[in-house]
């Protein structure tokens, strides 16, 4: 439930193992917050919540929730805005359909998802769900660019305490495979708009019928507009080879796209790799599958739960499974395969963990193999196929003495392809897309065929010159090397290095920084940091995404643990916790056997810097000593090992929060800035120290065995406070 009063600081409800974690984590915060009389809010930014939140009308009185993101959107507009946000689910259909149907069991009278909607009823359920799907949460918040590091203190822990890399050799087998023409990269075209505009973007078909895909799309002068489109028939040419090459080449396919952040557009891809693994199957049963409501586009998950009394088609995709390339496996003890539901595969943490790991993929058969990534699209395709020819002649990276690379990401307001869901479109029949202007002006035109995947991105002004202003603020403040990762032979990238060199000039700072694409920027930015020196890569929204995962993942092991800061452009602030997602193994783990390896690094970074944001927002001087104490307390945990290990048996999330609330109160106990809030403290951290075996022995107890939250979408909350909450004396503590 929301709060009814603004609060100091807003901390979101969110889904899967950070929700878990806030379980534990958040009545700490909130007690050591109100000790400064800080106020934490909080807002529901679940898949749940927001489910929920959208059929108002169907749910009885008590089981109505605001709609809590629609708030935060508008707060985050505000130069009051301290938003401390962790990862949520942005979910695939599978998924949707999951959560729908947990709380349809749960009592609440939510409609079912529908797949081709027909009435005037489902056209509107559909429409209510299309606005929750896939990355729905983050794009609204997200109105400021993206500052994403790793704070000095975890990146000395990483280089003194080095994680395992797996090896990589010369002769690996492992490489990118993207089309060779007839993608989104080579049919771009861009332009700067100098006046606002408005457009529509119509398709001409060839009987001369015009339909209007989307109406009055307005911008403001100077925005970058993008249209461009993916040929169907050029993807799935290169599918169908690629599946061949791989099989003749004895290793893993897999395919990597980020269905979640991109809708519409990459569930469409998805779909095409799922038809054309399984073309005999399509070939020979393709009306029935349909006639059973296969949607190729949400994976081969489903499309078995469909096929589950039709023992002939069960059996031809068995023959296919062995006739095709071994799938890649996301979880080989389960049997789920690479193509079995969009959003198990996600780009910006799968192809990291594939070169962390020396290239290697797991296989059907439960061992690591090299794997042919397949990433259709070429415009940061490069950025993968660089780091891995780079690891091949070079070996793989060393995180003692590898510096840090770190991104400043054009993200506001939705730029670029993250913010072009509403003006992409799957093309219904052969034509010409034109985009035109309310004074006749065609802005864009492309010849497309049916199936083609027809898209328009933008990017507005005032946030390309904020985020260029926030690189020359970085680069001052660091002097590291500056990148812009930008290629001035691709359509789009023109147009912001139009926006990004006067910018630099008139700044006079042009010498301190370089402008390349992406292929050599990755090479540059490996050869920086091998030799021990920083970066700082300055990117568009997609590669904000990638690279700051990439980047993490190989010097830290995790992008968990990153600062990520969203300096909003009305003058609030949203803080991310880290750069990773919510990591659905670890509440599989918690379930089974009561452990969760949810580390909390990226919460604790972001709440020291949300109270000193605090402090220099409203002057309260003590939110600043809090907000110091927790820089301190995260030291003490990473000085002392305490994050938590990946097995059961070893101190997990609960663990690491109590050593959190201890080192914390013992820096508030110590500090001479405040002597009521070192008052205050004194006791707590005696008590904390005093009880430390006892709590340690009850926050263990019932490890190792099942435990129930009584949901996974919508989860009870006294069951997970009793899982997540086990220790009667740290509760008794904290009060
Ligand atoms: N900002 C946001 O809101 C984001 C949301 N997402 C969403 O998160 C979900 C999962 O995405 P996915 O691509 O699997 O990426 P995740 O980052 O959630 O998971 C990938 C792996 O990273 C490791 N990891 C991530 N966070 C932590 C942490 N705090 N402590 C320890 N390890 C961590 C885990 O490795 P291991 O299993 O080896 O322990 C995990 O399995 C999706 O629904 C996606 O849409 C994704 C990215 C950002
Ligand atoms: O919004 C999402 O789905 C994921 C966001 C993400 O991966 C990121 O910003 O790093
Ligand atoms: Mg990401």
């Amino acid at each position: 439930m929301a709060d009814s009063r603004t609060p100091d600081i807003v901390y979101t409800i969110v889904d899967e193992a950070p929700e878990l974690a806030s379980a534990s984590l958040l009545p700490i915060i909130r007690s050591f917050a109100s000790a400064a009389g800080v106020t934490i809010g909080t807002k529901d930014i679940s898949l749940a919540g927001r489910i929920l939140a959208a059929f108002p009308e169907r749910l009885r009185d008590d089981q109505r929730v605001p709609d809590d993101l629609a708030e935060l959107g508008e707060l985050v507009k505000t130069p009051r805005a301290n938003v401390i946000k962790l990862p949520n689910i942005s979910a695939s259909v599978p998924q949707l359909n999951a959560a729908i149907r947990e709380l349809q069991a749960q009592g609440y009278d939510v409609p079912d998802y529908p797949d081709s909607p027909s009435t005037d009823a489902e056209k509107d359920a559909r429409a209510r769900y299309d606005a929750i799907k896939g990355s729905a949460v983050n794009p609204v918040l997200r109105e400021g660019n993206s500052d994403r590091r790793a704070a000095t203190a975890v990146k000395k822990f990483a280089q003194a305490n080095p994680h395992r890399m797996g090896d990589w050799s010369a002769d690996s087998k492992t490489r990118v495979a993207s089309m060779s023409g007839g993608d989104f990269f080579s049919n771009e075209t861009s332009v700067t708009l100098k006046d606002a505009a408005t457009a529509k973007i119509v398709l001409t078909t060839a009987d001369g019928t015009e339909h209007v895909l989307k109406d009055k799309v307005a911008y403001p002068a100077g925005t970058v507009v993008d249209a461009t489109y993916m040929s169907a028939d050029a993807l799935d040419a290169f599918l169908a080879d690629e599946i061949q090459r791989t099989k003749d080449e004895g290793v893993l396919f897999s395919l990597h796209l980020k269905a979640t952040m991109m809708k519409v557009s990459d569930p469409i891809l998805f779909g095409h790799a799922v038809r054309a693994y399984l073309a005999p199957v399509f070939e020979a049963h393709g009306d029935r599958l349909t006639a059973l409501g296969v949607n190729p586009n949400s994976g081969l998950g489903d499309l078995m739960s469909r096929v589950k009394d039709e023992p002939e088609i069960r059996a031809a995709i068995d023959a296919c499974l062995k006739e095709r390339p071994p799938l890649y496996m996301v979880d080989s003890d389960r049997g789920i395969t690479n193509l079995h539901v969009p959003s198990d595969v996600i780009i910006d943490a799968s192809m990291p963990a594939l070169i962390r790991g020396g290239g290697k993929g797991w296989g059907p058969d439960g061992k690591e193999h090299d794997a042919v990534c397949v990433i259709p699209d070429n415009s940061y395709a490069p950025v993968y196929d660089a780091a891995i020819e780079f690891f091949k002649a070079n070996g793989k990276l060393d995180p003692a003495t590898a510096g840090t690379v770190q991104n400043l990401g054009l993200m506001a307001q939705k730029a670029e392809e993250y913010g072009s869901h509403p003006t992409t479109f799957e093309i219904p029949q052969d034509g010409t897309v034109r985009m035109v202007l309310e004074d006749g002006t065609v802005l864009h035109s492309h010849d497309v065929k049916a199936g083609d995947i027809w898209r328009s991105a933008s990017a507005r002004k005032a946030p390309i010159e904020d985020w260029v202003n926030l690189a020359i603020e970085r680069q001052k403040a660091t002097g590291y090397r500056s990148i812009f990762w930008l290629d001035e032979n691709r359509a789009h990238d023109a147009e912001l290095i139009a926006y990004v060199k006067p910018l630099l000039q008139a700044a006079g700072v042009e010498d301190r920084f370089e402008i390349m694409a992406p292929r050599e920027a990755t090479i540059a930015s490996l050869e920086t940091i091998t030799r021990g020196e920083n970066t700082i890569a300055i990117t568009g929204n997609v590669l904000r995404d990638y690279l700051t995962d990439l980047f993490p993942i190989l010097e830290l092991a995790t992008s968990a643990k990153m600062l990520s800061i969203v300096k909003l452009m009305q003058g609030g602030g949203l803080f991310e916790t880290g750069a990773g997602g919510s990591a659905p193994k670890h509440v599989q783990q918690l379930q089974s056997e009561n452990h969760l390896r949810w580390d909390s690094l990226g919460e604790f970074c972001a709440l020291g810097e949300s109270l000193r944001f605090l402090a220099d927002q409203s002057g309260n001087a003590k939110a600043r000593v809090l907000g110091d104490g927790v820089d301190a307390a995260t030291q003490g945990v990473l000085d002392n090992d305490r994050s938590p290990g990946r097995k059961a048996g070893e101190p997990d999330n609960r663990d690491s929060h109590y050593w959190f609330a201890r080192y914390w109160a013992e820096a508030l106990a110590a500090q001479t800035d405040d002597a009521d809030l070192a008052a205050h403290f004194a006791p707590v951290a005696t008590a904390l120290a005093d009880g430390e075996a006892t709590i340690l022995e009850e926050l263990h107890a019932g490890r190792g065995q099942a435990v129930d939250q009584g949901g996974y979408y919508h989860p009870d909350a006294a069951k997970t406070a009793s899982i997540m909450r086990p220790s009667a004396t740290l509760n008794a503590i904290i009060g």
